[in-house]
């Protein structure tokens, strides 16, 4: 198989992670017989220093014509005080190609339960798919500014129909994949646009008699999500809330570095990164923890080219260089070895 991909490594970490999505996809082509083609373009931060924009046309021209796109993080505290930042490149590039469907697996590696802070019978057997809205919302809302000379504020919050409802079906015919299990997340009690969230669901329910589904309040669930995580099999919710419950819900499986996700359209294209962000505190130390990364890239092999058993290849690799008594600094793992974001890399690649 022929395949071209655009990275877009960002700021922080994210170089450094790309770096070793660039070395998985060198192995998985060799060992298969694929050849990934694979060029990198500016987004973030450093395509403001570059080009005064965090999402220059060059970037956006270059993804236009490609197979799919991996993205590392973007942002830091250099640009926190900008003008334009680096965050709204990632949100464009998210609304320019309609990814408005963000899959987050939280799963956990045998050896990663005891990692996890919480208790060993709270979080055994929890394997869950948070699909999160992620092109409307409060990040996409207008007006969103400052007013009355700064003395006061306002974000918008919007949805319309047809876009909860393209992102609920996502989530059944997802559920039906799996546990058949449907936990829709909102705030009904408070917002309206959760009540209409609400009649959604329920409508579509009618056409997925095999899904059993309920709703949770945003607050509540993040309280079952810690103490009953195994409780849940497909979450589905608007964009804020994702983004939240999705943090949260790494803390399962012991560290928010593992975590892949996959941003998909309904046009085919898809963008695949890690959940987490551009990690100023650790860049530039070769610390970072590449898994969620690399199985970013395994999602893409999946989702992007029907590359099952290349995927599954990579997951496999990763339980059990863990399982081997590896992990990186992020991790606690009873006597296990902590290795740079180098050596997990190599590590990975030389058990796949
Ligand atoms: N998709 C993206 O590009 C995202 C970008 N961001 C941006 O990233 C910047 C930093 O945000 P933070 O709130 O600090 O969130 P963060 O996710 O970058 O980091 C939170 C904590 O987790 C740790 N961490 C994250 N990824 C790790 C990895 N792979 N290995 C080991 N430890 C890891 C960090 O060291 C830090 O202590 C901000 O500018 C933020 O806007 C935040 C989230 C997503
Ligand atoms: C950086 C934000 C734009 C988004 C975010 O935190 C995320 O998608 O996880
Ligand atoms: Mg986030």
């Amino acid at each position: 198989m022929k395949k071209h991909i655009i990275t877009l490594p960002g700021d922080g970490i994210g170089p450094e992670i790309m770096n070793s999505a660039h070395e998985l996809l060198k192995a998985v082509g060799e060992k298969y017989n694929h050849e990934f083609t694979v060029e990198s373009k500016d987004i973030g931060g450093i395509a403001i220093d570059k080009h005064n924009d965090p999402l220059p046309a060059e970037t956006i021209e270059a993804c236009e014509s490609a197979d799919a796109i991996l993205l590392g993080a973007v942002g830091g505290p250099k640009w926190a005080d900008s003008k334009i930042r680096p965050e709204q490149g990632l949100l464009k590039i998210r609304k320019q190609f309609n990814l408005f469907a963000n899959l987050r697996p939280v799963t956990i590696f045998d050896s990663l339960e005891a990692s996890s802070p919480l208790k060993q019978h709270v979080v055994r057997g929890s394997d869950l798919m948070i699909v999160r809205e992620l092109t409307g919302g409060l990040y996409f809302g207008q007006p969103s500014e400052r007013r009355d000379g700064g003395q006061s504020v306002v974000d918008t919050l919007t949805y319309t129909y047809g876009e909860i409802e393209r992102i609920v079906r996502t989530a059944f015919d997802t559920a039906m994949s799996r546990r058949k299990h449907l936990t829709s997340v909102d705030k009904a009690n408070v917002l309206e646009s959760s009540r209409m969230w609400r009649e959604i669901v329920n409508k579509v329910s009618s056409e997925y008699p095999e899904v059993t589904v309920e709703h949770e309040l945003v607050d509540a669930a993040a309280m079952k999500l810690i103490t009953n995580p195994s409780y849940f099999d497909v979450i589905v919710t608007e964009n804020l809330f994702g983004d939240i419950l999705s943090d949260e819900a790494s803390v399962i499986t012991g560290s928010l570095g593992v975590l892949p996700s996959a941003s998909l359209s309904d046009k085919g294209l898809g963008l695949f990164e890690p959940i987490h962000g551009s990690a100023p505190d650790i860049a530039g130390e070769n610390k970072a923890n590449p898994i969620g990364m690399m199985l970013s890239v395994g999602m893409m092999l999946k989702y992007s080219f029907g590359l099952h058993e290349e995927s599954a290849a990579i997951e496999k690799a990763v339980n059990q260089v863990l399982a081997d008594g590896f992990k990186t600094g992020d991790l606690q793992i009873d006597r296990a070895v902590t290795l740079s974001t180098t050596e997990m890399t190599e590590k990975i690649i030389s058990v796949l």
